[in-house]
């Protein structure tokens, strides 16, 4: 039985990175799942690469059927967009596992969803970063893009204290972290757990 590598962490911890090393890692042959949308695609987007871009009427009609893992729902000045992970047969544990990223939320969400089937397969890989020096990556991070977002970038540092509350990780088990400090090693580091984990999957 394979097993779902969930990466999550504050905002500028340094997961799209980790997430992008440890996908291309031919020894860990780990595979993704594309998301889905309702938000409408921007130029330089492809259907099916960066997301499957669907309408609200589509998300509902898969909610009715059960087969919604996870979704996302925000309030944005065009409407509320969402984003969902769907039971669409992409997730095969009989034969791969799988690395994901995402919130505690979504963790939480996912692995009730699993646990609900009887399967027990969720591996969180909790990424952290000394707050100061994430707030400089952060900021080094919006200064390269054409139009910064200082002020969004600040509403997002705060909200992370919230969502991340040491409680919240207790509850759901999520005792181990990542400090990634230099990349390198922190990936290192987490493959070595999941090598672990998925020689452990074989022998049961
Ligand atoms: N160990 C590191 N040392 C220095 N810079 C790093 C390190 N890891 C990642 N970074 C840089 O920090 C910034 C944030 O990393 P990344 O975008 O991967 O984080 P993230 O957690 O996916 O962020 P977000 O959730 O906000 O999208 C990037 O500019 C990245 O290049």
């Amino acid at each position: 039985m394979g097993r779902i590598f969930y990466i999550m962490g504050k905002s500028a911890s340094g997961k799209d990175s980790i997430f992008r090393m440890l996908a291309a890692d031919q020894e860990l042959a780990l595979k993704t799942v594309t998301m889905y949308t309702t938000r409408p695609m921007r130029s330089g987007e492809e259907e099916g690469r960066e997301y499957f871009f669907r309408d609200a009427g589509f998300l509902a009609g898969k909610k009715a059927e059960g087969r919604v893992i996870e979704c996302r729902t925000y309030d944005t000045v065009f409407g509320p967009w969402s984003y969902f992970t769907l039971d669409d047969g992409q997730i095969d544990l009989a034969s791969h596992s799988y690395l994901m990223i995402g919130t505690l939320e979504s963790y939480e969400t996912v692995k009730e969803y699993f646990e609900a089937r009887g399967q027990r397969i969720m591996v969180p890989l909790y990424i952290e970063v000394e707050d100061g020096e994430r707030l400089l990556r952060a900021v080094r991070r919006e200064q390269l893009q054409a139009e910064p977002h200082y002020a969004e970038l600040c509403r997002r540092f705060l909200a992370d204290s919230e969502d991340f509350r040491e409680e919240n990780l207790k509850r759901l088990g999520i005792d181990r972290v990542f400090e990634n400090v230099e990349i390198a090693s922190c990936v290192e580091e987490i493959k070595a757990v999941i090598l672990e984990k998925q020689k452990e999957s074989m022998l049961y």
